[in-house]
């Protein structure tokens, strides 16, 4: 996060908890290239965590180096009080899916999920068994992989990833090759999987759906930096950057100035909070369902008059894009359910009163990122 880029309201995000895995420092250069920039990240027991960012800031290379396949340039990897930075992958205690199934077209489902397994022949076959019924994929041993539908192959391959019963499991975007139906689905079972064995787990992904749907945890990256480790709800609700804010869900933005009263407004809006002493202007952001279309014009409430730009019906709610009418520029979006007096107001080129709900504002300083 960039020193300017500081939020001025309720700027605590929660304090990372004490790790079971401990990413601390790590550095990673391809040539000239810092593609992660002294990366700390501990990671709790059992805890699903996803690291969420935009292509090419470096998710893949920092699970990459906590799996051993990439070796960092610096900093300390440590898993349950061990130090893994330089043992090889084998020695790490982790089972890994990719977004590719990766699985051995010329051998059936039964023995892509043995492969690796050092067990005795019976034992091995009951162990696969077992996995199989896990992934809810029993009957299908004598398969292969071809004859399985996407959704069917990557469970194959994350009973795989848990044949050996490892501690932490390493998702690369394991979702993001099946259709969004297959998706949904399989996101539910993988949490609902995670929670009942316990296992730590680290997903890779650029969807911000699927990160606020799975995570307990997210870690937002941006060019080889962590910029926010949060709940969901913080990284949603409290974001720490304009980057989170605007990398996660749709972020509205006003320029905002506090009067000679105290009193921070943006035109005929007027806000709760305070700027603190010495910042005369920021911007305030604010997420689309924290603005109300209002069913009637007051005056002394904190409105504004809007102007209805356009309308997408997105099933649940209604998501309008409204210019406000004192400045046609500034726009904002909102999203009205069925159930607000507001929504049967949404009419493109109507005129709309509009108010925020002051606490679900935060500010950020003028001139950041
Ligand atoms: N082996 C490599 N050699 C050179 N550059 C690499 C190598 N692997 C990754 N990079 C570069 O490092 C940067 C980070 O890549 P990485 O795959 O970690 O990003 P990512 O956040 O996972 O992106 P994506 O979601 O697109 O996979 C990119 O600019 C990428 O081109």
């Amino acid at each position: 996060m960039k020193q300017t880029d500081l939020l001025l309201a309720d700027a605590e995000t929660a304090a990372p908890p004490a790790g079971w895995l401990h990413i601390d420092g790590v550095s990673k250069r391809f040539g000239d290239a810092v593609v992660l920039d002294r990366i700390d990240l501990p990671v709790r027991r059992g805890e699903f965590l996803c690291l969420l960012g935009p292509s090419g800031c470096g998710k893949t290379t920092l699970l990459r180096v906590i799996a051993g396949l990439e070796a960092q340039d610096g900093g300390t990897v440590v898993m349950g009080g061990r130090d893994i930075g330089a043992l090889p992958p084998a020695q790490r205690d982790y089972g890994i899916v990719f977004q590719s199934y990766a699985l051995f077209p010329n051998l059936t489902v039964a023995q892509n999920v043995a492969y690796g397994l050092k067990l005795p022949r019976r034992e091995r076959a009951a162990r696969v068994e077992q996995l199989l019924q896990m992934v809810e994929l029993d009957g299908r041993q004598e398969q292969y992989p071809a004859q399985l539908s996407g959704g069917q192959q990557q469970r194959v391959a994350l009973a795989r990833a848990m044949a050996t019963s490892p501690s932490l499991l390493l998702l690369d975007e394991p979702l993001s090759a099946l259709d969004a139906r297959v998706r949904d689905s399989l996101r539910q079972e993988l949490k609902a999987l995670q929670r009942r064995l316990g296992v730590t787990a680290i997903m890779v992904t650029h969807d911000q759906e699927e990160a606020l749907a799975l995570a307990d945890t997210i870690a937002v990256m941006s060019a080889g930096r962590i910029e926010q480790v949060g709940t969901p709800e913080q990284v949603y609700r409290e974001p720490a950057s304009r980057f989170v804010a605007g990398f996660i869900g749709c972020a509205n933005w006003l320029p905002v100035r506090q009067d000679e009263e105290g009193v921070v407004r943006s035109g005929d809006l007027s806000f709760g909070r305070s700027l603190p002493t010495g910042v005369p202007v920021a911007t305030a952001f604010c997420r689309p369902e924290d603005i109300r279309v209002e069913p009637h014009w007051s005056a002394g409430g904190s409105m504004t008059m809007a102007i209805v730009e356009r309308v997408d019906f997105l099933g649940g709610v209604r998501r309008a894009v409204l210019s406000l009418a004192a400045d046609r520029d500034a726009l904002l979006t909102v999203d009205v359910s069925r159930n607000d007096p507001g929504y049967p107001l949404l009419v493109p080129g109507g005129r709309v009163p509009v108010s925020i709900a002051p606490h679900a504002v935060r500010y950020f300083i003028d001139g950041a990122a």
